[in-house]
């Protein structure tokens, strides 16, 4: 068996959306050169790849006979994350509306989050191996991608801080009022929460920051003096 370099570490953030997980993660693996992965972005690919190729995303059965046929690979650099679904950059397509309506059904899937996990731990293990390691964000990253992570981070925030972040990013057409952008936000915090296969969940021995009273720069701060905390404990 390959082990993992021996000062590699990695740190799992997980919490709602809105809460700072892709900004802060980018930020903290930049700042400690780690890779980084968003799972998100994955089960957005895979919801995207769905849509494009005509099943219907509330078909349970449709999507897990489906599930194994599109190829998703994430590029790891902070500075430049990158997702390839069979070949095409779908950076910007994962992002729109419906991908986003449609996300939380397809991730529901057990087929898929079986999949999307094996994925994910080969390129955790490979950054542990290969790299100094690596942070990976999402909703079930510590509770049952990576349990053994040498972090846990769970991020919270109020549904009005989150809102008013998400709204924030939006512009032109696909712009939704703060209280419809509220309403969707917290519909999709509920089916994530409520499936049966690893639902968004707090891991007990995570550490939870409540972000709606800090700046985004305070987050980061506060991550990077636990990951440091971490290594130098190992010393
Ligand atoms: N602590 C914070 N204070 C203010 N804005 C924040 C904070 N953390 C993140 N943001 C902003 O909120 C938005 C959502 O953050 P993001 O990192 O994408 O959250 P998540 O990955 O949890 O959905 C982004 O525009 C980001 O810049
Ligand atoms: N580890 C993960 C990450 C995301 N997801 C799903 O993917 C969706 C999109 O995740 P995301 O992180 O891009 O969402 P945002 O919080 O950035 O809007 C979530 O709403 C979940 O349905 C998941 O099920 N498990």
């Amino acid at each position: 068996m390959e082990t993992a370099a021996p000062s590699a570490v990695i740190v799992a953030i997980d919490g709602p959306s809105g809460t700072g997980k892709s900004s802060t993660s980018k930020a903290v693996a930049a700042k400690l050169g780690l890779r980084y992965l968003d799972t998100g972005a994955q089960y957005r690919a895979i919801t995207w790849w769905m849509i494009s190729n005509g099943v219907d995303t509330d078909d349970a059965q449709a999507v897990a006979v489906a599930a194994g046929k599109p190829s998703i690979v994430s590029g790891t650099d902070p500075a430049a994350p990158t997702i390839t679904v069979d070949g095409l950059d779908a950076a910007g397509p994962i992002r729109t509306q419906e991908v986003t309506s449609r996300v939380s059904a397809v991730s529901a899937v057990p087929e898929v989050r079986t999949l999307i996990t094996e994925l994910q731990r080969a390129i955790a293990a490979e950054a542990a191996r290969d790299a100094d390691g690596i942070v990976v964000e999402g909703r079930d990253i510590g509770t049952t991608v990576l349990p053994d992570a040498d972090l846990k981070i769970f991020l919270t925030a109020s549904a009005e801080a989150r809102a008013a972040r998400r709204s924030g990013e939006l512009r032109g057409k696909e712009a939704a009022d703060l209280a419809a952008t509220k309403a969707a936000l917290i519909r999709r915090d509920a089916a994530d929460s409520g499936r049966k296969t690893s639902p968004l969940a707090k891991a007990g021995d995570a550490v939870e920051v409540d972000t709606t009273e800090l700046t985004l720069d305070q987050v980061i701060e506060c991550v990077v003096t636990l990951v440091e905390e971490k290594r130098a404990g190992r010393k």
